[in-house]
């Protein structure tokens, strides 16, 4: 703050007017009573000691001659310069009177500021008067004390190492202040920027993006290039070109993720389930019946089993449906004969736990296998599933073809390839059905598609068309009974 050092600043003045005062008897006065000493000295009728505190007292000190002389020109250039700017302000049209009560008042108060502040307060004592003079210094002493101490409370709560709390330092200052020290008000110590430096070899500080290895940078690293080798998978994906014989069987059986308004275009009624299973602009607000002749017979559960050793005998062409939990095998079942609820499904994936054989009229017979991969099951029960599903695609007698589920939005998984590796080595017949294909865009469908039969085409026990199916809205389920219709037609055991 500026005020504090021009405060000191003023004390200072207010001593040099002191020590003028003390001085400034010296004007006519003080030349008297410097000769009258002097001359006594000469006489003898002083001592010497005497004669020396008395002309300490008169002149005080030894430069006290010249401090009078140089104050003294120091009023008399005061009065003249005075003494001009009152002729100034006369030619300036100030009223005279104005102008010398200024002048005088200031002359006086060069005046006063000549003598002695103690001889004046004795004065002024003496007459009853208070000391205004006395009192502003000492007014101005506690106003600047309270100043600075507030000064230095501030600059302690800023500054480093010197805490308000420290009650040494703070007595101290308040001492200093109170001198009115105006090292102290002008010295304040500077603010200190906040550095903080970084060592190297020390890990304290470190953050992990700074470049140690730590076991969870590594497995961050691990998991984005898993992400990236991801992505670019999905890229390969994104390139497929499905052949044209595909994407035609895409759109003929209306496969994909559709909008109820183009289903609704295209002549089916999306007042039933499965609306894309029916015949379109049919007259009837009933569904038209199932083509197939086999498909409109009764499905009846016959047989359970958990143990290759419960299998049925094999009277009846099979047809078996194996997959991955949860990919629609059982919905599938349903969704061909048109009989909901029949064979039991759920969202929870490892339902159907045990070979369910379902008998479609005399002729056929459709299995329904327990899934493979992720399921709701300890590991082992899985494994006896894996291994009975194993048995049953490799050894069973009548066995005319697996429908191999594949869900589109997935694609096959490490487990698919095992079993087809295991059909293909046992010879059994088998077809690739893409599940859920509502779930995706038709696009993907047939890429899907695409990229399968690409997998598989040098396989020799596939049974080409690969078929496209959505048990929900009820695409391509025609396409695949009229398949499946012909094992039966020429199937004999
Ligand atoms: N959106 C859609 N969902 C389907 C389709 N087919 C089946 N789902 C659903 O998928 C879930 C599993 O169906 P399930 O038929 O029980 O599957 P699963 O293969 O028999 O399963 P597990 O018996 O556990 O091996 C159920 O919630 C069905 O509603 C389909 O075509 N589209
Ligand atoms: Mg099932």
């Amino acid at each position: 703050m500026p005020e504090e050092p021009s405060s000191g600043l003023r004390l200072r003045k207010k001593h040099k007017v002191a020590v003028g005062k003390s001085s400034s008897k010296s004007g006519v006065n003080g030349r008297k009573n410097f000769d009258s000493v002097e001359k006594a000295a000469r006489k003898g009728t002083l001592r010497p000691e005497t004669a020396n505190v008395q002309r300490h007292r008169i002149y005080g000190g030894e430069n006290s001659a010249m401090k009078v002389a140089s104050f003294t020109d120091v009023a008399k250039s005061k009065r003249q310069s005075l003494l001009r700017k009152r002729q100034d302000a006369e030619v300036a049209g100030m009223p005279s009177v104005l102008a010398s009560k200024t002048s005088n008042r200031s002359l006086k108060k060069q005046e006063n500021g000549v003598r002695s502040p103690k001889v004046l307060y004795e004065k002024r004592k003496s007459r009853g008067e208070k000391d205004h003079n006395v009192d502003y210094v000492r007014k101005t002493h506690s106003k600047n004390t309270k100043d600075s101490s507030k000064t230095l409370h501030s600059i302690g709560k800023k500054s480093w190492g010197v805490t308000p709390s420290d009650p040494t330092k703070k007595r101290d200052s308040k001492k200093r202040s109170e001198n009115g020290d105006p090292e102290l008000l002008i010295d304040r110590p500077k603010k200190r920027k906040l550095v903080i430096r970084r060592v190297p070899y020390d890990l304290s500080n470190k953050r992990l993006d700074d470049g140690i290895i730590t076991d969870e940078s590594a497995r961050q690293e691990k998991a984005n290039a898993e992400k990236k080798d991801e992505m670019s998978k999905n890229a390969q994906f994104r390139a497929i070109q499905p052949s044209k014989s595909i994407i035609s069987f895409v759109e003929d059986n209306f496969l994909g993720r559709r909008r109820m308004i183009e289903i609704k275009r295209a002549g089916y009624n999306t007042d039933l389930t499965a609306p894309l299973d029916n015949i379109p602009f049919s007259n009837s607000a009933e569904r038209e019946r199932i083509e197939e002749n086999i498909f409109r017979n009764k499905l009846t559960f016959f047989a359970a089993a958990k143990v290759s050793s419960s299998f049925p005998p094999p009277d009846v062409p099979e047809i078996a449906f194996a997959g991955r939990s949860n990919v629609g095998k059982s919905s599938l079942l349903n969704a061909l004969t048109r009989q909901w609820g029949v064979v039991r499904t759920s969202d929870k994936p490892g339902l159907t736990q045990t070979i369910n054989f379902f008998s479609l009229g005399s002729k056929l017979s459709l299995v329904d296998l327990p899934g493979y991969g992720f399921a709701y099951a300890k590991e082992e029960v899985k494994d006896a599933w894996e291994e009975l599903v194993k048995e049953y695609v490799s050894k069973r007698v009548g066995l005319r073809r697996v429908c191999l589920l594949v869900d589109t939005k997935w694609g096959m998984k490490p487990r698919d390839q095992e079993l087809i590796d295991l059909m293909e080595r046992s010879q059994t017949k088998y077809q690739i059905v893409l599940t859920k294909t509502d779930m995706v865009f038709p696009m993907d469908v047939a890429r899907r598609a695409m990229q399968i039969e690409e997998r598989l085409k040098a396989n020799k026990s596939i049974v080409q068309p690969l078929m496209m199916v959505s048990s929900k809205s009820g695409a391509g389920i025609r396409s695949l009974r009229t398949v499946l219709a012909k094992i039966a037609r020429f199937a004999k055991v």
